[in-house]
């Protein structure tokens, strides 16, 4: 008769909150991480991991050894945040491909599924093994509910036309509008950002991207809605760096950002709502309990 293992291990890293220990780490003084698993785990295991720098990843490696020296045969990463994601060409001589690298690192761990959320473009997916794709689809379909009106959808550049066409499709085919930055070929630096509308009706504008970094992308984007007769600005993006300061987010026009907190933890406001990552990602039900 085969017994079916329906023992698994879920580890959250960083460690969630309210959870107890279930490992230790530490630095010693060179700067080298260490990591200890504190009981003994399952078969299975689930590694749920928020990329929080490089020195993140050393961590997940180490967990992932302890676990197969404790007996794990199956690991699943959860790694919503896939690092690396938007470094996905080389576009200056003598530039590292840096999501290859990244991709690499994890293939080598031979995981059983890897897990990420709305990565930056096609490539990440097709240099990772094993890979699920968990889009954003529920992300901004919980958003607009949120905000609670007839909305239309903005694609702020040629790169995330594909995405939205499907998500409007899912959405049962809500209006696109879409848009484009210009850049200075030579810099790459953005020089104007262009609206495919001359009128947007005073309609709420959702912005819909992977990522808001320095949030210069939708800074001018906002700007230039504002010239086409918008109602209320929001954005939505699946992935926060917390770098861009959100007085100038609102400076510029947005009126709330809607994201996640698959980066690190943010406080939400009124003008940032941060929702959590983990609700997002589907996981078995029966197993969320550690040992
Ligand atoms: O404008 P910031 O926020 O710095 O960068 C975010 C933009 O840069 C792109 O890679 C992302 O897809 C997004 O469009």
């Amino acid at each position: 008769m085969i017994m079916m293992d329906l023992c698994s291990s879920r580890f959250y890293l960083p460690r969630l909150e309210n959870k107890g220990e279930e490992y230790k780490q530490f630095q010693f003084g060179a700067g080298e991480s260490h990591f200890q698993i504190l009981s003994q785990t399952g078969r299975h295991a689930e590694i749920m991991f928020r990329y929080s720098g490089d020195q993140s990843i050393i961590q997940l490696l180490l967990l992932t050894d302890a676990l197969k020296r404790q007996g794990a045969e199956e690991i699943d990463l959860y790694i919503p945040y896939f690092p690396g994601a938007r470094q996905d060409r080389v576009c200056n001589p003598g530039e590292a491909l840096s999501v290859k690298v990244y991709a690499d690192l994890i293939n080598r761990q031979n995981f059983n599924r890897v897990f990420i959320f709305d990565p930056h473009s096609d490539v990440t997916t097709a240099l990772l093994n094993k890979v699920h794709v968990v889009k954003n689809h529920q992300l901004i379909e919980q958003a607009i509910e949120d905000i609670g009106e007839k909305v239309l959808l903005i694609s702020p550049d040629a790169g995330s036309n594909k995405k939205i066409f499907e998500l409007s499709m899912q959405l049962g085919g809500l209006e696109v509008i879409r848009a484009d930055k210009v850049r200075d070929v030579s810099s790459g630096k953005i020089i104007d950002t262009e609206v495919y509308c001359n009128d947007l009706g005073g309609k709420t504008c959702v912005i819909v991207d992977d990522i808001c970094s320095g949030g210069r992308t939708f800074m001018e984007l906002a700007k230039k809605l504002k010239n086409k007769n918008c109602g209320r600005i929001i954005l939505i993006v699946s992935h926060y760096e917390g770098v861009a300061k959100e007085a100038d987010l609102h400076a510029s026009g947005i009126d709330a950002v809607f994201s996640t907190n698959s980066l690190k933890d943010i406080a939400s406001s009124d003008f940032l709502k941060i929702k959590d990552i983990w609700s997002f990602m589907p996981f078995m039900p029966n197993q969320g309990v550690s040992k």
